[in-house]
């Protein structure tokens, strides 16, 4: 009889289950103020929890491709940031593809793929290393008018790039602390979730919002957020009715925090990563 030759799970291959899993547990938790949740699609006319999905699931072999390519490199220098830029601008053509050209998780890619990439170098200096890969510039990489370089121009806002060349302090300083605290109070595990998204939309620049809604939706981003918190989180009744109040004002403001529930797919990366080891 022919012994059947089974595939060997790599640490390649279990830090891309735990980035698409991250990706689905954000899109799954419910309800997140404007965003695409199980309830719906937020104030996203073009997205729904499905597409979501199949998103996510599109960008395995990319994540996969990413660790790999941290493994092979060995270290952070520009030969790995190239790399992971091939990489990244591939996976999103994959993404655009599986979703017939709408954007579900461009800022996505961007975070999770330097954070891939730097937990397969040392789990333990994840954040460290994706900022030191983000401050090195792609020769390669395209320079479009995209919506955060609009209003970056604008207001001078700090977008994407930016969080994460300073090692991502939205999901460290805010995100992962409140992730931690909501848990000890045993606010259960999806309020514990929502509470770190909300944690992280208190002070985040977020250009999703400011290219849909300006400073005006950022600033009703931010204190709503902080609303929701200071009235015990989302785990107690007065904290859910802020959130409802602040679901209904964002998507009066056409404003979804993108960026933010990005971050939230970190945060949740990084604590599965810290279980893990
Ligand atoms: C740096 C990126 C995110 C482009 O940023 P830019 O602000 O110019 O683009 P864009 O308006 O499309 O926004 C990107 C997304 O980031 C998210 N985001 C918005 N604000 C923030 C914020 N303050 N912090 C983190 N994420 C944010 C949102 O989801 C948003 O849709 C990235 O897409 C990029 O450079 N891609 C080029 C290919 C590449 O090098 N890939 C490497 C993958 S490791
Ligand atoms: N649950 C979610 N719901 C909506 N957006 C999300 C969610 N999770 C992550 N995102 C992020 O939000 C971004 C989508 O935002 P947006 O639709 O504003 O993008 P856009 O294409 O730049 O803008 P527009 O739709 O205004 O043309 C994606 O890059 C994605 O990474």
């Amino acid at each position: 009889m022919r012994a059947l030759k089974l595939h060997e799970i790599t640490l390649a291959d279990r830090l891309a289950d735990m980035a698409v899993d991250a990706l689905i547990d954000e899109a799954d938790l419910s309800p997140k103020p404007a965003l695409v949740d199980r309830r719906g699609n937020g104030a996203h006319s073009d997205l729904h929890l499905g597409l979501m999905h199949a998103s996510a699931l599109s960008l395995w072999p990319m994540f996969k491709e990413m660790a790999e390519a941290a493994i092979e490199f060995g270290e952070v220098g520009l030969p790995l940031r190239e790399a992971l830029g091939r990489i990244g601008r591939e996976g999103e053509q994959a993404m655009l593809v599986t979703t017939h050209g709408v954007n579900t998780h461009r800022g996505a890619i961007w975070a999770l793929g330097l954070l891939t990439a730097a937990a397969a170098l040392e789990p333990r200096s994840i954040t460290l290393n994706a900022a030191r890969l983000a401050l090195l510039n792609d020769r390669y990489a395209p320079q479009p008018m995209s919506h955060g370089a609009q209003v970056a121009q604008r207001y001078g806002a700090r977008g994407a790039r930016e969080e994460a060349q300073l090692g991502f302090p939205s999901v460290v300083q805010r995100g992962l602390p409140q992730l931690h605290k909501s848990r000890q109070h045993n606010a259960g595990e999806q309020n514990a979730r929502l509470d770190a998204l909300l944690a992280i939309m208190t002070e985040l620049a977020d250009t999703c919002v400011l290219y849909r809604a300006g400073p005006e939706g950022l600033l009703a981003m931010q204190q709503g957020a902080q609303a929701v918190l200071d009235a015990g989180g989302s785990a107690t009744l007065a904290g859910r009715r802020q959130l409802h109040e602040l679901d209904l004002q964002l998507l009066a403001l056409n404003a979804s925090p993108g960026g933010a529930a990005d971050l939230l797919a970190a945060c949740l990366f990084i604590d599965r990563l810290d279980g893990a080891l």
